[in-house]
């Protein structure tokens, strides 16, 4: 879906971010790993279009990315940033209608699909029973599943999300990522998602792309991430994988 070619950022006379040549969103769901500073949210922020590469070229499905209008850019490519702006006065399907953007008709109406993509976003997310809670009032959990409803509103075949599980409780960081596990397999979503947890990207994802000091040191399945060298490679810390019943091997700190 994306291809990348030569890519450089720079900031403060810092290259912080320098990727050869990546395919991006050719699996079902990616996961973006690296120590913080790593670079993964100026990547993403770039396959977004939310920022501009200093050197090289990205495309997405064989067109330059910046060539595209924004209208088209949101019906192809969705985002949930880190950091997530204050909505005020907006309740949860509000928020969520939101997402149905760039679908709209001519003066902006909504109609009988609109509400029912919305409300399947609620129900696939769990936050339905709070559809008129005020978004700024919830918890920072329930906030977080209704902007995720509302980027699976938007409809948009490739979903980036950077660290879309950091506010949520274990419970619903997991029922999230199988969420996006289920659309990558059923919807035939593409997911690009950025995570800290390595047992959690290491259950859900098809492919982990781990970024150091701005430059792809690993790509490769979460089995082969899954071993001590790669992970003192990348975090510099010990750790030991550990089998599980379900076949699913874990790491933890040794
Ligand atoms: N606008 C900017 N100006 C200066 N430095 C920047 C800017 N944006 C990012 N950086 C620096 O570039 C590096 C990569 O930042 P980035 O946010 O991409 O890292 P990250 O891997 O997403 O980190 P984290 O896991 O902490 O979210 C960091 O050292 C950051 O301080």
């Amino acid at each position: 879906m994306f291809e990348l070619d030569d890519l450089s950022v720079t900031r403060d006379g810092r290259e912080i971010l320098h990727v050869g040549r990546l395919s991006l969103g050719t699996e079902g769901v990616t996961a973006v790993l690296g120590h913080n500073g790593s670079g993964k949210s100026t990547l993403m922020a770039l396959l977004a279009r939310q920022i501009r590469p200093d050197a090289g070229r990205i495309a997405l499905e064989g067109r330059a990315l910046d060539g595209y209008r924004q209208r088209d850019l949101a019906r192809r490519v969705s985002f949930l940033p880190q950091r997530l702006p204050p909505v005020a006065g907006l309740n949860m399907r509000d928020l969520v209608g939101l997402g149905r953007f760039a679908w709209r008709g001519a003066l902006g109406r909504m109609g009988a699909r609109d509400h029912a993509v919305i409300a399947q976003a609620m129900l696939d997310t769990g936050c339905e029973a709070l559809a008129d809670h005020l978004v700024d009032t919830a918890s920072g959990g329930e906030r977080q599943r209704a902007w995720i409803a509302m980027l699976l509103a938007q409809e948009a075949p490739a979903l980036l999300l950077d660290e879309p599980t950091a506010a949520l409780d274990l419970a619903h960081a997991y029922e999230v990522m199988a969420l996006l596990h289920r659309l990558s397999r059923v919807a035939k979503r593409r997911v690009v998602v950025i995570l800290h947890d390595v047992n959690l990207a290491a259950r859900y994802a098809d492919r982990i792309v781990a970024l150091k000091q701005g430059h792809v040191t690993f790509d490769g399945p979460p089995r082969a991430f899954l071993d001590p060298e790669v992970l003192r490679s990348l975090y510099g810390i010990e750790m030991t994988i550990l089998p599980h019943p379900d076949g699913h091997p874990q790491a933890a700190v040794a």
